[in-house]
């Protein structure tokens, strides 16, 4: 009795001593803490939770923009971040001083290993990305074009098929086309996987691709010990979930061993146009410490642009073509280019002719400024010393000390009414040159405030061959087809929700196919 009543006293004296250190802690936070200046709601400065619930509930970057809204362009959202929407804050965070990731980056790690995303340190980084550089050049990229029109016109085919009978899933159909282009430009090697879902075969990369974030989100909610053991539960799709990563890497190594026996007999065929992604990292030296890229870091590197690549443009398209789908007035004007530029449907122009076209490019850059596919907060964070002040970093008047965690986000940037008005409506004709008095401004504005493939040193590695993607996936589909939405997509099954990537609630985007008589 005794024993039990000091037991029950030490427990509660424990949660005492817990509470009072965490009210103190959150009052420091709130009003003591050197960001404790910076405008936002008193409860997001008193933990990260407030925050973790909106990121959770898959809409940090609508919560953000809110708080823009209400506080203005610089906002603390957690008790050591500041979330901020000012351009030339982004120029100095991004361009200028160009710092670190932030320690979130490490939840994208492909098979437990970096690649150039996850690579937090500015130098490591940077000898990672003149490795993987020189395959994205337009110049390169447009040797491979065949290997793109390819697999896209199977696609076109397969859809003509169907003949707009039934509605097709295009979030599947779409990463299912990047998966067979990502392949061959990457390993010069074909996956069929167009192929495979026309025949209704599932193929289990590109669902391994697909399944990877899902990973990601649940194994960073799972401790380690819980994880293994969920893993083992025998039901075949949720051990093909667990074992995402694991397939990835399997294929990527497979290529690679193969790439290296070829090289090693002298087999490779050196006097090919095209080099694929894979070869250059195989020859590939670090430039400071002169060793050859060792296979780990080929295979997580190759596994990190797969996954970087397939599901951002594939949801893009998806979007795309919905928007098609609800606004006669923007297919048809669309249509009536390409069915100029494209006189034989089955014959996909050359890029130069795609990237002349302004209607189509004006579409794609509204299509890239409204449905960004990964517009969320890009974390960074303030170094030890930065350039601009001896003890922090000036934000807008703000003082921030090292170790800070700062971020702007293209929702955010991509919405400034003064930049974009009527931000919400979709306009590619925003993006058309007028002779309006002050057109000209208007157009160099709008660019600058464009970042739907982030900005700076760390911008998309991909997005020239992301641009090539969506000209050529925009311009044979809409050339082809009349879009049409099922009742069964709509606002709703289409509100965007957001994990770093953006996708559609219902998580998926089902439209009809009519062929156009052509
Ligand atoms: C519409 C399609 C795409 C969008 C919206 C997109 C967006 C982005 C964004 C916003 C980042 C910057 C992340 C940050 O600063 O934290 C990024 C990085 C990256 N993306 Fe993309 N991306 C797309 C397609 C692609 C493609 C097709 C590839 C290659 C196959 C690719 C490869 C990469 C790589 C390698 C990085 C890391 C760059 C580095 O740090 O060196 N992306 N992407």
């Amino acid at each position: 009795m005794f024993s039990l009543t000091i037991v029950h006293n030490i427990i509660l004296a424990a949660f005492t001593i817990i509470f009072a250190y965490a009210v103190l802690k959150g009052l420091y936070n709130v009003f003591l803490h050197p960001l404790s200046a910076i405008p936002g709601p008193w409860y997001a400065a008193v933990s990260d939770f407030w925050l973790t619930t909106h990121v959770v509930r898959l809409e940090q970057c609508k919560i953000v923009q809110s708080l823009f809204e209400k506080y203005g362009p610089v906002v603390r959202v957690g008790p050591n971040k500041v979330f901020f929407n000012d351009l030339s804050s982004t120029r100095s965070v991004y361009s200028v001083h160009k710092f670190d990731k932030s320690e979130y980056y490490k939840s994208l790690l492909t098979n437990n290993n970096d690649h150039a995303m996850t690579t937090l340190e500015h130098a490591p980084h940077s000898m990672r990305r003149k490795g993987y550089a020189p395959h994205y050049v337009p110049a390169n990229l447009a040797k491979f074009q065949p290997e793109i029109h390819e697999p896209m016109l199977e696609l076109v085919n397969n859809v003509a098929n169907i003949g707009g009978k039934t509605s097709i899933e295009c979030l599947t159909l779409f990463r299912n086309l990047m998966v067979d282009v990502l392949v061959s430009t990457s390993y010069g090697y074909r996956i069929h996987a167009v192929k495979k879902w026309a025949a209704d075969n599932e193929d289990p990369l590109s669902t391994a691709i697909s399944d990877f974030p899902k990973r990601g989100i649940l194994r960073s909610v799972v401790p380690t010990w819980a994880w293994n053991l969920v893993c083992r539960i025998p039901v075949a799709r949720w051990r093909q979930l667990c074992d995402s990563d694991k397939i990835m890497a399997e294929f990527v190594s497979e290529r690679v061993y193969q790439a290296r026996t070829e090289i090693n007999s002298g087999k490779l065929d050196e006097s090919s146009e095209t080099t694929p992604l894979l070869h250059r990292l195989l020859k590939y030296r670090y430039s400071s410490t002169g060793q050859m890229m060792p296979d780990s870091d080929i295979i997580s590197e190759a596994m990190g642009h797969m996954i970087a690549g397939s599901d951002t443009s594939s949801i893009s398209l998806s979007y795309f073509l919905w928007e098609l789908s609800r606004r006669p007035d923007i297919a048809s004007k669309l249509q009536a280019e390409l069915d100029e530029a494209m006189p034989n449907a089955q014959v996909i122009p050359d890029i130069s002719v795609l990237q002349g076209l302004p209607y189509l490019n004006a579409f794609i850059k509204e299509g890239l400024r409204v449905y960004s596919a990964a517009p969320s907060p890009l974390e960074r964070v303030v170094p030890q010393s930065s350039m601009k002040s001896s003890d922090g970093f000036d934000l807008m008047g703000f003082e921030l000390p090292a170790g800070t965690v700062v971020a702007t986000q293209a929702w955010s940037m991509h919405r400034n009414a003064n930049i974009f008005p009527s931000p919400d409506r979709f306009s590619p004709e925003r993006w058309l040159e007028n002779d309006q008095p002050g057109s000209a401004e208007r157009f160099v504005r709008m660019q600058q405030n464009m970042m739907p493939f982030g900005t700076g040193s760390r911008v998309c590695g991909g997005q020239n061959l992301a641009q090539i993607m969506l000209k050529i996936m925009v311009a044979a589909m809409a050339r082809n087809f009349d879009v049409v939405a099922p009742a069964e997509t709509n606002e709703k099954s289409m509100e965007i929700k957001d994990s770093f990537v953006i996708f559609p609630s219902a998580m998926e985007c089902k439209l009809i196919f009519n062929p156009r008589s052509l």
